[in-house]
This record gives structure tokens, C-alpha cells and sequence, in this order.
């Protein structure tokens, strides 16, 4: 696999509505997905999903964490999640600053669900259901919007 590199916007990858994976792809995917981290990694991401790099498939890396993009992210383990989806999302609704690793130099204030249940298989398989509240939220949210073809300024207040 050659080396990665970030979709920009306007690059029509961007607004495809990805693919699901088959369970039997997800070992197969693993050397993407290391790959897909440390893309994530070297441009100081706080999540990035498989369609930046021109792999459309339902996969996406939430790994919110204090860094100098985001100062006061909060920690988490590197999550990778496929064929993610939001089972619940709560009427209350918070805005905060959002960037995109494929739009460089540009934030804008979005609104997001304040929390919201999710469901998502690992690597090995297992389904994951569980639930996000504030920042990681956000991340999740603007995760699964990428995977439907859609960026945050689609969204910008
Ligand atoms: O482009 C991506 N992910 O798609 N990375 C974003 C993730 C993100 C999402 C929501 C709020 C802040 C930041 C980043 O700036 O690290
Ligand atoms: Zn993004």
C-alpha cells in the first residue's frame, strides 16, 4: 500500500456515501487502518475517517486527545470504529469550533447532538454499543458525516 495522503476539498471522494464493510474485510483492513492512525497522527488529528485517504469504506479513528490543535480535548484511547452508527441522538444541541484535516487553516462553529448512543464493530469483530457526550461527541458526529459525504461547513452556523 503506498503512502496516504489527505484528501482536500473538492476532491469529489468527499462527497461519495461510503461502503459498508463485510466482517471477513476487517482483519484484511488491518495495515489500512495502522496506516489511517498514523496519517491521523503526523497532522496532530483528533479523528479522521477512511474516505480522507480515497478508501470510501464505513470506517473512521476517534482519538480525541490534548494536542496543539486542541489544547483542551479531552483524553481517550485511538478508537477505531466500523460501520459506525448513531442509535439515539438527544434533542440538546451545543456548538463549538470544528476543523478538517481536509480543509487546512479553516475552523467554524457547528452545531452538534450534546450526546448521543453509538454502535460500531471492532477489528476483531465485536460490537461495540456505547455513549458520547461533548467533544468526543462532536468527533463522532463529524466522523460519520464524512462517511455520507458531507464536511463541516455543510453545517457551519
Ligand atoms: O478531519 C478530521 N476528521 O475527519 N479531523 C478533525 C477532527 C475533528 C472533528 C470535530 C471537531 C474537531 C476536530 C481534526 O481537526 O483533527
Ligand atoms: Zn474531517
Amino acid at each position: 500500500m503506498e503512502t496516504l495522503t489527505i484528501a482536500q476539498l473538492g476532491n469529489p471522494i468527499l462527497r461519495e456515501h461510503a461502503s459498508p464493510l463485510s466482517a471477513a474485510q476487517y482483519q484484511e483492513l488491518a495495515p489500512f487502518f495502522t496506516a489511517l492512525q498514523q496519517k491521523m497522527l503526523e497532522h496532530n488529528g483528533v479523528g479522521i475517517a477512511a474516505p480522507q485517504v480515497s478508501e470510501s469504506i464505513r470506517a473512521f479513528i476517534v482519538a480525541s486527545c490534548p494536542n496543539p490543535r486542541y489544547p483542551d480535548a479531552p483524553m481517550m484511547e485511538p478508537t477505531l470504529m466500523l460501520n459506525p452508527e448513531i442509535t439515539w441522538a438527544s434533542d440538546s444541541m451545543e456548538k463549538d469550533w470544528e476543523g478538517c484535516l481536509s480543509i487546512p487553516g479553516i475552523r467554524a462553529l457547528v452545531n452538534r447532538h450534546s450526546h448521543i448512543e453509538v454502535r460500531y464493530d471492532t477489528l476483531e469483530g465485536k460490537e461495540v454499543k456505547t455513549q458520547m457526550e461533548g467533544f468526543i461527541a462532536r468527533i463522532f458526529q463529524h466522523e460519520l458525516d464524512h462517511l455520507n459525504g458531507l464536511v463541516f461547513l455543510d453545517r457551519a452556523e
